[in-house]
């Protein structure tokens, strides 16, 4: 070790630097003989080992479940969140849009609510995410359909699902799929619309609306790299209030992807959390997979930063579902073409 063959060098008598230096390196050399004399110690050894081995524990499991500093859980997985809301001040963001007084955001905020899609909705969505992202997938780690415009990752493109399939996609979806979406989109409207105490009517469906899904593969392109922070408004233009409907479990299908509302020295998490696949029998379900559909939603804004943890293992499902006040942003709901 190399303490030791410094110790073992002798400097030239009567130098004074020299002397000095020995003196330093003699007391600093001291020390490794101690630590070895102190580690024979059993009690030590043990308590070593002990230490050590948490500390491995530790930085592995921070490595597998999270990549950021984490100071407070909105929602954790395991809870049943009956409705959740805490208000931040809003941004300017707003100011340099068109305004439209009793929807564009005064009061701002962020809410959890886990008793508003049913666990039935929840599984019976994901089978429509399983069953559409199967037909293509990005080359990296996300991809996306949105079934308003039809886009569908495949490789490192995307594509219209709905051009490329033609009449086939009705042998892929069905009436009841679309039905399905625009039953969740009008719960999640009314939920947003008394979290914020505006008329729903005033809140318009807007693009993108798209199932997501990430899994750990590397990413090949800028648009899979969802893990950066960033502002929907600014994102997406057209976006209010924006709502996330998870579709898979945190830590059951997936490890890492938790939602992160970003905040000076205390980020927000958020850990998704829903009902596992239909063809997974109740006997094979986790503890908190009989639990109902978890939605988030939050104004636009840049008071509501935020990023996804990156996926480190698994497949994590979600839906993103938005509103705009502006009336000429809104979409009419995906239709079965
Ligand atoms: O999937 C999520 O949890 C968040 C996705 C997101 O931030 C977005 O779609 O803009
Ligand atoms: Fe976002």
């Amino acid at each position: 070790m190399a303490p030791q063959r410094r110790a073992a060098t002798k400097a030239p008598e009567g130098n004074g630097a020299a002397e000095r230096r020995n003196r330093s390196s003699t007391k600093k050399d001291r020390a490794p003989r101690e630590v070895q004399r102190l580690w024979q110690r059993p009690w030590l050894r043990t308590a070593g080992l002990g230490a050590g081995f948490v500390l491995t524990a530790l930085l592995l499991w921070s490595s597998l479940g999270a990549d950021d500093g984490v100071a407070e859980v909105l929602a954790r997985r395991g809870e049943v969140v009956a409705g959740r809301f805490i208000e931040v001040p809003c941004s300017e963001d707003y100011d340099s849009h068109r305004r439209f007084e009793g929807c564009t955001p005064r009061k701002c905020g962020r809410g959890v609510t886990d008793v508003v899609i049913t666990r039935e909705e929840a599984e019976r969505i994901r089978s429509v995410a399983e069953k559409g992202l199967s037909l293509g997938g990005s080359d990296g780690g996300a991809s996306i359909l949105d079934l308003h415009s039809g886009a569908l990752s495949v490789g490192k493109h995307f594509v219209n699902l709905y051009r490329y399939f033609g009449d086939k996609i009705q042998n892929i979806f069905s009436e009841e799929d679309f039905r399905l979406y625009r039953e969740v989109r009008q719960k999640v409207q009314l939920t947003i619309a008394e979290a914020f105490g505006i008329s729903a009517s005033s809140l318009h469906l807007t693009k993108p609306t798209f199932f997501s899904r990430i899994n750990s593969t590397e990413a090949r392109t800028a648009h899979d790299e969802y893990w950066h922070a960033h502002v929907d408004k600014v994102t997406y233009g057209s976006f209010d209030y924006t709502s996330l409907l998870y579709l898979s479990n945190y830590l059951e299908d997936f490890g890492g992807g938790r939602f992160m509302f970003m905040e000076e020295g205390a980020n927000k998490t958020v850990e998704p959390r829903a009902a596992p696949p239909s063809c997974r029998s109740s006997s094979q379900r986790g503890n908190f997979s009989s639990l109902p559909g978890r939605v988030s939603f939050f104004t636009s804004g840049s008071e509501n930063l935020h990023r996804v943890e990156k996926v480190h293992w698994g497949t994590r499902y979600a839906i993103t579902i938005a509103f705009s006040c502006n009336p000429d942003h809104g979409i009419e709901d995906p239709a079965f073409p």
